[in-house]
């Protein structure tokens, strides 16, 4: 999985200057950079749904049919509970039985059943992540792109959380494309590295 001669350039500021940038498919794909240098615009031309600003050439990419994509600023209806939520995930392709996947069945367990019949709107920023990561996680698709999907989730959730996206890859031969500031939350884990 390649984008070749990637490009993102607004005006007369070039962001990302041409070059080739490899991902490798059924692996955890991390993306790191500074602040303003293209991370969310990168996501953004994989899930097909970049401005015009970007350009390259996808070489060997799933269709954009079976790409999940989790933006980083969550936007849901807030009145649905985070039950009917969840519904909703399942409604929208294959039920994946959590009850094969200890992870899924803990992380709703322990996270996710106590604000079962609290609205989304009513979540904190780091529970809107959580439910939206699970969410996300129980779709079926080829690849998934999750853009800092850890921002406002406290230290003692993060290694669930990171262990339910891991998990895509190591139980279920999953594509994961994942922005994140946080390399350090990531120790023992295997990733590929693209750095903007
Ligand atoms: N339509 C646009 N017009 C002008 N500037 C834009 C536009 N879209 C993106 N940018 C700029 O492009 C740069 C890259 O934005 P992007 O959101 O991809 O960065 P990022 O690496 O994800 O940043 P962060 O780590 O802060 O989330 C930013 O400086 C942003 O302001």
């Amino acid at each position: 999985m390649e984008i070749q001669n990637y490009v993102f350039q607004i005006g007369k500021r070039q962001i990302v200057a041409p070059r080739n940038i490899t991902f490798l498919p059924g692996k955890l794909n991390i993306i790191t950079g500074a602040n303003g240098s293209g991370k969310s615009s990168l996501l953004d031309f994989i899930a097909g749904v970049g401005s015009s600003a970007t350009n390259g050439k996808k070489i060997d990419w799933p269709h954009t049919r079976t790409i999940a994509y989790q933006l980083q600023k969550t936007h849901f209806f807030p009145n649905l509970t985070v039950a009917q939520t969840i519904r909703l995930f399942r409604s929208l392709s294959y039920d994946v039985d959590t009850t094969e996947q200890p992870l899924l069945e803990a992380a709703k367990v322990a996270i996710l059943d106590p604000i079962a019949s609290t609205p989304m709107g009513r979540l904190s920023g780091g529970e809107q992540q959580m439910v939206l990561t699970y969410g996300h996680c129980l779709l079926d698709k080829e690849l998934y792109l999750f853009d800092e999907p850890m921002s406002g989730v406290d230290s003692a959730h993060v290694e669930v959380m990171l262990q339910l996206i891991n998990q895509l890859v190591t139980a279920r031969g999953k594509t994961v494309v994942m922005v994140t500031h946080h390399l350090e939350q990531l120790e023992g884990m295997t990733f590929h590295h693209v750095a903007l």
